[in-house]
């Protein structure tokens, strides 16, 4: 830990911003299409449009997506460099597998068809059927999915699952859709891709704007089509379609885990230790309120509306009813109101990403006062800010790792699924603990013995282990 103050979570005026190499994503509160979605939407349904523009995630376009997928492959090449990975190997792991692109149409409740483009992207299934989830965003886009199903793969290798990696991802502001068009959503999705997915090929699950309901109306479609059983051809489904318990807050439970390893490694107790977490959303809620009750300290918390801010520690389940009633946390009322940004610079000892990719780039990273950063959401930091960030020793517990615990409790369901067995929530967790004491304990060891960052090791760990699989299918598979 860089020796930061523990018990002044101190709101400071951000440095002034340095230039930087790679262009930031743009921000922006919504999609051109999205604002003119908005204006056809009934009232009663969420709005569209985001009062609150300075806090708005970002705006994907076509070309940061494709730099977004630039900038992940670079952390690939430098593993192919480092490891010598054998060029058979690295020609796979350039490109996804397989990338298909549809168009889904719905039936809107006011009688209109609306067509949205939707993604399923298969990274690499070299060591077992890909696994990823799907997400529900206005900005999504191929680029964007075809990044995250490569985080999936080395995610996957990394935890030592039988997986490789995919993702699929709907362009649609799901808010703004009646729960019935939700529905006809999800169901159009999955008839669109039934062809790749299944539970040998590649297995969906929740992810941003997806949860279990969208994931039991998904896998009812697909038992539909295929006219059979088949609950392991989609995990984080509802328990009583054969979802497991903890699966829900699995990703923060995860999370929580491996910041406590890091914690104990470092001789570093929760009671002294600050948070600030950006995102409100599943794997963020369910993190700040485990983290919270094991004694940490959660001074800030922000979602797409703003931040709410205690030096004292924030009652995280009381903010979390403020937000379910009023929809947004800059209507709330406790603590004291940040913006979005101002949470990114706060004086904490860990900066808790949660929300989506890109947050922390060249354009912000000098801002930030943490002693370290856990990162939950996947691709939270650039990786241009990632080299400030180890120039500056401020330590990074990478995605790839760090919030392995969605994808390994869905792995557990999938297990339950296939043998016909329900286990209990109290075997699922310790499970879970075992198994990230076990493979996140290996990255923090070869991190220490090579003398090279957590994300570092881990790619090195995860690559080294798909490319091992991919030779080991042989030399004329590829290329006859
Ligand atoms: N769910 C899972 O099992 C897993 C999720 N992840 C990753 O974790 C991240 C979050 O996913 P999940 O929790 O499921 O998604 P959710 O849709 O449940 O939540 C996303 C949250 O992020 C908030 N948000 C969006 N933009 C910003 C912003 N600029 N500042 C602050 N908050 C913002 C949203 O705000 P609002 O509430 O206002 O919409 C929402 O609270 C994603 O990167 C996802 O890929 C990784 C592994 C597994
Ligand atoms: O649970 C899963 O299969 C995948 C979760 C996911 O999408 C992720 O880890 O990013």
């Amino acid at each position: 830990m860089s020796g930061k103050s523990t018990d002044k979570a101190a709101v400071k005026k951000a440095p002034a911003k340095k230039t930087s190499t790679k262009k930031a994503p743009a921000k922006s509160a919504a999609s051109p299409k999205a604002k003119q979605d908005a204006k056809h939407t009934p009232d009663n349904r969420c709005e569209a449009q985001d009062p609150h523009p300075e806090n708005a995630p970002r705006a994907l376009t076509p070309e940061s997506g494709a730099a977004l997928f630039e900038d992940a492959r670079s952390r690939l090449e430098e593993v192919f460099e480092a490891l010598d990975i054998h060029p058979d190997a690295q020609a796979r792991l350039r490109q996804p597998s397989l990338s298909l692109q549809v168009s889904v149409p719905v039936r809107m409740d006011d009688g209109s068809l609306k067509s949205f483009p939707a993604w399923r992207v298969q990274y690499d299934t070299s060591l077992g059927p890909a696994k990823g989830g799907i997400r529900f965003h206005p900005e999504v886009n191929q680029h964007e999915v075809t990044t995250l199903s490569f985080w999936m793969a080395v995610k996957c290798a990394v935890a030592g699952l039988p997986y490789g990696g995919g993702k699929g991802g709907v362009q649609v502001d799901a808010k703004a859709l009646s729960s019935l068009e939700r529905e006809r959503l999800a169901r159009g999705y999955v008839r669109a891709v039934a062809d790749v997915i299944g539970p040998d090929r590649d297995i969906p699950a929740p992810d941003v704007n997806t949860d279990a309901t969208v994931m039991g109306w998904m896998i009812d479609e697909y038992e539909a089509i295929v006219r059979a059983k088949a609950p392991g051809a989609i995990t984080g489904k509802p328990l009583s379609l054969g979802g497991s318990p903890g699966r829900v807050e699995a990703t923060g439970r995860g999370a929580l885990k491996v910041l406590d390893l890091w914690a104990d490694r470092e001789k570093r107790t929760p009671e002294k230790t600050t948070l600030a977490v950006q995102g409100f959303g599943n794997a963020a809620y369910h993190f700040a309120r485990l983290a919270s009750a094991k004694g940490y300290r959660v001074v800030a918390i922000s979602d797409s509306s703003g931040a709410r801010y205690d030096a004292k520690g924030l009652d995280v389940e009381a903010l979390k009813g403020d937000k379910d009633k009023h929809g947004k946390l800059a209507k709330t009322r406790r603590g004291k109101a940040l913006t979005g940004e101002e949470l990114l610079a706060l004086n904490v000892d860990v900066l808790v990403l949660a929300a989506l990719e890109n947050q922390l780039h060249g354009d912000n990273v000098e801002s930030v006062q943490a002693g370290a950063v856990l990162e939950i959401a996947n691709g939270p930091v650039t990786s241009d800010a990632d080299t400030v960030l180890t120039q500056r020793k401020i330590p990074v517990l990478p995605d790839v790792v760090a919030n392995t615990g969605g994808v390994v409790v869905s792995y557990f369901e999938w297990l339950q699924n296939r043998a016909g067995q329900a286990w209990s929530e109290q075997t699922v967790n310790e499970r879970l603990d075992a198994l990230l004491d076990d493979q996140a304990g290996r990255v923090f060891d070869r991190a220490a013995h090579e003398s090279i960052t957590l994300r570092q090791a881990a790619y090195r760990q995860g690559i080294e282990r798909i490319s091992e699989a991919i030779l080991a299918r042989g030399n004329c598979k590829h290329c006859h």
